[in-house]
């Protein structure tokens, strides 16, 4: 039987332990707070990220990282994106010669303008090949429900990146994989700003025909990026491009939404956290995409006027007039 590790006992490494138990693994998840980890020993529940999923038996949970690491084939990282470094310089030298590090991370790390497989490979030591990025449309609560679902699994390693598809395929979850990991990480990172946006006009009171917009020139903005940092264009209508962007966007479950919509209510970033509480990994995300774009000399608009509405404390209203008033162009 593979033996995973989940360190990260939030939302998404919650539903992951479901899915890779209910594939077949014996999964150890690591959680900071003990509470947490004696209800998922002891409840098999999460109650405060999952209160509806009851875990399978094949799931148990410490607070000790470096024993859950210890002998893991598969261990996955679901820690927010900006602690994830500090957190590796901890774990690292428990992870085995040969585990497969798993990123279900969404984000761009602040100041190095790093992807998290990037960070990863950096802070664990270990080649870009044993580093897979699972990817795509999937809210947490809706996979911990088993609705039906796909994500993608990337690898520059195909025999890996099917390792790890096999290891998380169930009767609700459908993985394909792809050896595009630039374009898939992008994806997941971009469409989490592109989200805040969507959530911002939905609170402004626009209808169907903005949130298209704001939807359809994301995709386009994130592409161009991506393509500018090596990634194939195609990636970018799939999954973990098109596929993750709809999701979240459409969704209430959405945490960037959900902030947009605050910050469209004219919410400061504080009360915003203060509502919110989970991670939204846009709010920090937009810093590092926008540096990323301007060094590579790609315009992104929309990921532009969400970093001054988060960190400059611009208006919303006056965003949405700066995006409207720009030069018109081909499309
Ligand atoms: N929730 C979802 O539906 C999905 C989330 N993701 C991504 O997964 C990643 C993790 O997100 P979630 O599990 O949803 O977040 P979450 O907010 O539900 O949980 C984050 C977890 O990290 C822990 N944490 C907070 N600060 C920490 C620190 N300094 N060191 C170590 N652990 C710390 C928290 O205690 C919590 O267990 C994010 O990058 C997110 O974008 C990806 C797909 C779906
Ligand atoms: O990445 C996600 C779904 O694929 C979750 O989005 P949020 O982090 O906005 O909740």
């Amino acid at each position: 039987m593979t033996r995973a590790a989940v360190l990260g006992a939030g939302s998404w490494g919650t539903a992951f332990a479901k899915i890779l138990a209910d594939a077949g693994c014996d999964v150890t998840v690591w959680a900071r707070r003990p509470a947490v980890a004696a209800a998922i020993r002891e409840q098999r529940t999460n109650p405060d990220y999952l209160p509806a999923l009851k875990l399978p038996p094949g799931v148990t949970a410490t607070t000790d990282a470096r024993a859950a690491i210890r002998g893991a084939e598969l261990v996955v990282l679901a820690v927010p994106s900006q602690t994830l470094r500090g957190n590796l310089a901890d774990w690292s030298s428990a992870i085995g010669p040969d585990a497969t590090l798993i990123s279900l991370m969404k984000g761009i790390e602040l100041g190095t303008t790093k992807r998290m497989s990037q960070v990863i490979a950096e802070a664990a030591h270990v080649p870009d090949h044993r580093v897979v990025v699972v990817s795509g449309p999937n809210l947490a609560a809706e996979i911990a429900a088993e609705q039906p679902a796909a994500t993608v699994v990337a690898c520059p390693d195909t025999t890996r990146a099917e390792q790890v598809q096999k290891a998380i395929t169930t009767r609700y979850l459908r993985p394909y994989t792809n050896d595009d990991v630039i374009g898939c990480e992008l994806g997941g990172a971009v469409k989490n700003v592109i989200a805040l946006a969507y959530g911002m006009a939905t609170a402004l009171g626009f209808g169907d025909n903005t949130r298209a917009m704001v939807i359809t020139r994301g995709l386009a903005e994130t592409a161009r990026l991506g393509v500018a940092l090596g990634a194939d264009p195609l990636t970018f209508a799939g999954l973990a491009g098109l596929g993750d962007l709809v999701g979240t966007c459409s969704s209430p479950l959405s945490r960037n939404r959900t902030f947009g919509e605050h910050l469209g209510r004219g919410e400061t970033i504080e009360q915003a956290q203060a509502a919110t509480r989970q991670t939204a990994e846009g709010v920090k995300s937009c810093l590092a995409i926008r540096d990323l774009a301007h060094r590579h000399g790609v315009e992104m608009p929309i990921t532009e006027q969400v970093e001054r509405v988060c960190h400059e404390g611009l208006d919303p209203r006056i965003a949405v007039g700066a995006l409207m008033g720009r030069s018109v162009k081909p499309e």
